[in-house]
């Protein structure tokens, strides 16, 4: 009989636990230890007794790649198709992506048609852009800034405005700082392979075509632009647990936190909490690397100093909700530049892009989510570093709705998370860390298997495909 133990209710725990119960029937204890009382990780949705929902982490997956696929297939044997909520791409929702600067909302190209437009902000067409972009200069480095990437690529004005708040919008994070290889490796191998991203787009692999079936063939077939789930993504999350509970030998245990992981001299782990100490035949980590360096043994001097280097942000997710009809564009949301100054990343108009999460009997009400913080976290904290009470972030965020959006009226509803080191951040670099992180735990004595967003992407499809490949490379052949 052997026993694996799940470090971590995340998302990437979850799936670990449902894909180790699926591929690796050796494994008759699947053992899944959790910290806090919430199962989910960032994944969290409030759903209100007049059902209006709130998400305070995640809240929309996108169903392309093998990826998203993977996600979707999941969704169907977990019995969520019926709950699936589609955008479709000719959707509002899908097609209208706006970027607030100098004091004015400006619609992203949507169309090839819109690339030959001069779009304000941009000082000329996006396609005077990608013509040179073949004959741009090919760098000789394996890795860079995604900044610095796209400036040599694609010009100044790109990297400045477009590709920064894009950053903020997926990394809440820096792009001079961010790593082109880890953060958008599809770009980073274009150029690697075919010398340009007009040529890998034209010639680059189309990848092998599907199956699909269920969910998967839905969302082809109906054009799906990103989906959720009726009772938000946290419906995902609760299923996966359950779908680990409900098979048996499987165990999820709330409000355990590991404080430590020993090796045993049979090849075994021993992992400690504060009420015991569980003999496991396999130990997989789906906790930040950070939390996983405290509990490593202190022997592990170098890979725990490893572990902690990889630095993340905190983020600031204020949730708003107006009684009317208040939005003066219709689309899935903003992001501001860094250049435009101040904590405030972007908001998300959610009831834009799923109105069937407004409470009910209320269709015109508003729901909308303002981030702030990620790498310019600073700029909200007070001289004595005083992060601003709750009511003063409603206030802030209320503010930022008002200048950006014109929205006068006060909000009915609001909710403010302080996500805490939310989003890990890939610097340059981060493909060689990972590279001597994983060599590292290979030659331990520990039976360690490492998954979640410190690691391969920080997509909630990301955590999931990463959890069934890392099974499926066990499996016997
Ligand atoms: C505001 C926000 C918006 C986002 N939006 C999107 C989006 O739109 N689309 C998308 O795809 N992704 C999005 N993401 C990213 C995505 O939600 C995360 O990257 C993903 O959920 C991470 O999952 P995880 O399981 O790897 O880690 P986590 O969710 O961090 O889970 C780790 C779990 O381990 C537990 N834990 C930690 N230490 C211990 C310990 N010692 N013992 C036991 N348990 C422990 C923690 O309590 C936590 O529950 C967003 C993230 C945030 C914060
Ligand atoms: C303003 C801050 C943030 C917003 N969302 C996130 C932050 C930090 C986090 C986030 N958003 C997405 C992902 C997953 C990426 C993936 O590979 O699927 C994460 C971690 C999805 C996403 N959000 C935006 C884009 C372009 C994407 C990629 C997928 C897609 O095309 O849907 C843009 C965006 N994010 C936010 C806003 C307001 C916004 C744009 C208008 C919020």
């Amino acid at each position: 009989m052997a026993t694996a133990v799940v470090i971590g209710g995340g998302v990437s725990g979850l799936a670990s636990a449902f894909y180790i119960q699926k591929f690796l029937p050796k494994y008759s204890k699947v053992i899944l230890l959790e910290g806090s009382s919430h199962i989910g990780g960032w994944v969290n949705t409030t759903i209100h007794p007049d059902g209006g929902i709130f998400e305070h982490g995640p809240r929309s997956l996108r169903p392309v790649g093998e990826q998203g696929r993977n996600t979707l297939q999941l969704a169907d044997e977990l019995g969520l198709s019926s709950y699936a909520l589609p955008i479709f791409r000719s959707d509002a929702a899908a097609k209208n992506r706006y970027l607030y600067v100098k004091g004015k909302l400006c619609a992203l190209p949507s169309s090839a048609l819109s690339l030959f437009r001069t779009l304000p902000p941009f000082s000329k067409p996006l396609i005077a852009s990608l013509v040179t972009e073949p004959f741009r200069f090919r760098s000789k480095e394996s890795d860079e800034t995604i900044h610095s990437f796209v400036r040599r690529r694609l010009g100044q004005e790109v990297a400045d405005i477009a590709i920064d708040a894009l950053c903020r919008g997926i990394f809440a994070g820096d792009c001079r700082y961010l790593s082109v290889a880890a953060c958008l490796p599809p770009l980073h191998d274009m150029e690697q392979k075919h010398g340009s991203l007009c040529a890998g787009a034209i010639f680059g692999s189309k990848g092998p075509k599907f199956k699909t079936s269920g969910l998967t063939r839905r969302a082809e077939e109906d054009k799906w632009a990103s989906w959720s789930l009726t009772y938000g993504l946290q419906q995902l999350t609760d299923a996966m647990a359950a779908a680990v509970t409900n098979t048996r030998g499987g165990e999820i245990r709330k409000d355990t936190r590991v404080t430590s992981i020993k090796s045993s001299p049979n090849g075994k782990a021993t992992v400690i909490s504060e009420s015991e100490g569980i003999e496991a035949d396999l130990v997989v980590s789906a906790i930040y690397s950070k939390d996983l360096a405290a509990i490593l043994p202190t022997s592990m001097k170098e890979l725990r100093e490893d572990l902690s280097s990889l630095p993340s942000v905190n983020v600031v997710v204020v949730n708003l909700e107006y009684k009317d009809n208040v939005l003066p564009v219709k689309g899935f949301g903003h992001l501001l530049p860094s250049s435009e100054g101040g904590p405030v990343l972007g908001i998300v108009y959610d009831s834009c892009t799923f109105p069937e999460h407004n409470r009910k009997g209320c269709p015109d009400s508003t729901r909308i989510t303002v981030m702030l913080g990620g790498s310019w976290y600073n700029q909200l904290l007070s001289p004595e570093g005083k992060l601003p009470s709750g009511p003063e972030l409603v206030w802030i965020a209320t503010q930022a709705a008002a200048k950006q959006l014109g929205i006068r009226s006060h909000p009915i509803r609001s909710h403010v998370s302080l996500q805490t080191e939310c989003i890990p951040q890939y610097r340059v670099g981060h493909v060689n860390w990972l590279a001597k992180v994983e060599q590292a735990v290979d030659q331990s004595n520990l039976p360690l298997k490492l998954v979640g967003s410190s690691y391969r992407g920080p997509a909630v499809n990301d955590c999931i495909n990463n959890a069934r490949k890392m099974v499926e490379a066990m499996r016997p052949v």
